[in-house]
């Protein structure tokens, strides 16, 4: 199934690993680094190219033009050599306080979580209260404490690190928990690497787009902190900079004189370098979470796409899906679902089988409009037809319309859905969350007969209402999400591998309770999994598909007495029985109770 959340980077080995590790060219990206170029090169070729930024001439406040591009200062002095030799004082703190702040975070976060017990405990008291000190009056505190003729920019940059690593030592201390307890970092201890080598080498890498991201953020802060400290008159006293520009600019009375020239180029330097960066810091974030990445906007083609013409073959269909293509567009875009035609009737179990890629999430997302960008829909269309009367297009639902439609008439036990309760939760809590979401009308009493009623079905007893779900086995915790999305009596149920993770006989006792529930209640299911034998036991039709394709659409029964395509044959041979007999529930050694009804078609194994 598609991982959703998503957010740590792993590096993958060799070359192409640490490719993946550079930011992705994107115009954000090019901006960024054009301006952090361009400031970058006045800094440092500038000082170069000018005179002496000191020199008095006897011009007084003159406007830009002529000799002076950007005029002089009220003692003459030449604006643009003063402002490369700033810009280049300016980076120099940036970078200094960059390098010790990002240095200091990576000790007292990585270092300290990795060594654990009471370092971990000391080092996070001590970044803890580093944290909860208020930075900038700290910085003015120290700076004023120490006498102007000490105050370099290393006294202000070891200052500034000083204030400034403690929020980037937290967070690199919540990723190196998370992966340190990694089963390759584990395996790296086993085989006996030296500590240092499993920080350096197995740990580091995956942290280096979270170190670099705080680099730059701290660099920010320093040259924005400094220009503070500069303008208050607390700067660093031998070097010039962007701040003591502004504060000379200040003295010399330039705003009420309305010599713009004097503090607008370095205060758009600072801004133009604090923008740079930030556009820089987006582009490391969607490499810390791939997530963040643009994905080409291409609502208008959807909106566009005409809607295919519904093919209804009977009243008693529930759900068509026509002609439907789902493609990822990532670089190389993926077509994970094509042209797929598919036709649920109501009551009727209809199995989607296939192997591990084959598209079955992509096409149950879809069908949902759970599909998220970088996926897209291209063709096709996903008609509801609603029990009360009407057809829906799902896909050209309003984000309205959606929530109203989702869950109380098509709802979806995902993948591993035990392990989307909520642990902090009652799981009382969380069924009458969906009512009053859904059902804002009910009364309390209601809600809770409705809880009490939809855990009862599933077989869980009631009293489990108010046990949180780390209290529940895994077999229960599935049973609580089948109860969820039968909560608002759906018409249509999508079930995405929902016993996978489970043991045989708990598999079996769900999956019995599906059909129960199914002959009681009358709803469909959509039930996808890699299992084929176990959906000619237990579906009515069944689509195999591989490669995005529905290769075989067929009754259970004839699927399982004449699989035609010879990727069907190969998913049945895949299986083995534990007798030498496909699909008579071997596995369990149960037999489930016959429940047939007219026109269906019965199940080979003897299931109905
Ligand atoms: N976010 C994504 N970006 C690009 N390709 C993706 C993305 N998510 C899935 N795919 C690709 O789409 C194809 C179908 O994936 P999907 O998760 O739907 O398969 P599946 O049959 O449900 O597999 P499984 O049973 O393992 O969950 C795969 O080739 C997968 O690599």
């Amino acid at each position: 199934m598609t991982n959703l959340s998503a957010v740590t980077v792993e590096a993958p080995r060799g070359r192409a690993g640490w490719r993946s590790m550079l930011p992705r060219w994107s115009p954000k990206l090019g901006v960024g680094l054009g301006l952090i170029g361009v400031i970058t090169f006045i800094g440092v070729i500038g000082p170069l190219l000018v005179g002496d930024p000191n020199t008095i001439r006897d011009l007084g406040l003159t406007g830009p033009g002529g000799e002076f591009w950007l005029g002089t200062t009220q003692t003459g002095q030449d604006i643009v050599a003063q402002l490369a030799h700033a810009t280049r004082g300016s980076l120099y703190i940036g970078l200094l306080v960059g390098v010790m702040a990002t240095a200091l975070s990576a000790l007292f976060g990585i270092v300290g979580s990795y060594i654990g017990g009471y370092v971990d405990e000391g080092f996070s008291l001590f970044s803890n209260v580093m944290l909860v000190i208020p930075g900038l009056p700290l910085v003015i505190v120290i700076s004023a404490f120490v006498p102007a003729d000490q105050r370099g920019s290393w006294t202000i940059a070891v200052v500034l690190a000083i204030t400034g690593w403690a929020a980037s030592a937290r967070v690199l201390r919540a990723q190196t928990l998370s992966l340190r307890n990694r089963d390759y970092v584990a395996a790296a201890k086993v085989s006996g690497e030296k500590p240092w080598r499993v920080i350096t080498v197995e740990i580091l890498p995956n942290l280096l787009p979270l170190l670099a991201s705080q680099f730059v953020f701290s660099v920010i802060y320093a040259i924005l902190s400094e220009a503070g400290l500069s303008f208050l008159g607390l700067g660093a006293s031998n070097s010039s900079t962007l701040g003591t520009m502004l504060y000379y600019a200040q003295n010399g009375f330039a705003l009420q004189r309305d010599a713009w020239w004097w503090f607008v180029p370095p205060g758009l330097i600072i801004a133009l370098f604090g923008c740079g960066l930030a556009l820089v810091n987006f582009s490391i974030d969607e490499i810390i979470n791939p997530k963040l990445r643009d994905i080409p906007r291409r609502d208008k083609a959807e909106a566009e796409r005409a809607p295919a013409p519904v093919k209804r073959t009977d009243d008693d269909v529930v759900l068509t899906v026509n002609d439907l293509s789902v493609v990822y567009q990532v670089e190389k875009p993926v077509h994970a679902v094509k042209d797929v035609s598919l036709t649920l009737r109501r009551g009727e179990i209809l199995g989607l089988a296939g192997e591990s890629g084959c598209g079955k999430t992509t096409l149950a997302y879809a069908v949902n409009r759970l599909h998220r960008p970088p996926a897209e829909v291209t063709t096709g269309s996903v008609t509801f037809h609603d029990r009360e009367g009407g057809d829906i297009d799902v896909l050209a639902l309003t984000p309205g319309e959606l929530r109203a439609f989702r869950w109380s008439k098509l709802s979806m036990v995902f993948q591993g859905a035990m392990n989307a309760l909520n642990p902090v939760i009652t799981i009382r809590a969380q069924l009458d969350d969906v009512l009053t979401t859904h059902r804002p009308e009910m009364t309390k009493a209601q809600r809770k007969a409705k809880c009490e009623e939809v855990l009862k079905l599933v077989g869980v007893d009631v009293r489990r209402l108010s046990s949180f779900p780390h209290e529940l086995s895994g077999g229960m915790r599935q049973r609580v999400m089948i109860a969820m999305a039968l909560l608002l009596d759906p018409q249509v149920m999508i079930m995405d591998e929902p016993t996978t993770a489970l043991d045989v006989v708990v598999q079996r006792g769900i999956l019995r309770e599906i059909l129960r529930l199914r002959d009681e209640i009358g709803f469909a299911v959509l039930f996808i999994t890699h299992d084929l034998p176990l959906l000619l036991e237990l579906a009515d039709r069944i689509a195999v598909m591989k490669e995005g394709e529905v290769v075989e659409y067929a009754t259970a029964q004839d699927m399982f007495e004449q699989p035609a395509h010879p990727y069907t044959r190969q998913l049945l041979d895949s299986f083995p029985s534990l007798t030498g007999e496909r699909g008579s529930f071997v596995r369990s050694g149960e037999e489930m109770t016959p429940v047939k009804r007219s026109g269906e078609p019965t199940s080979p194994g003897g299931v109905r």
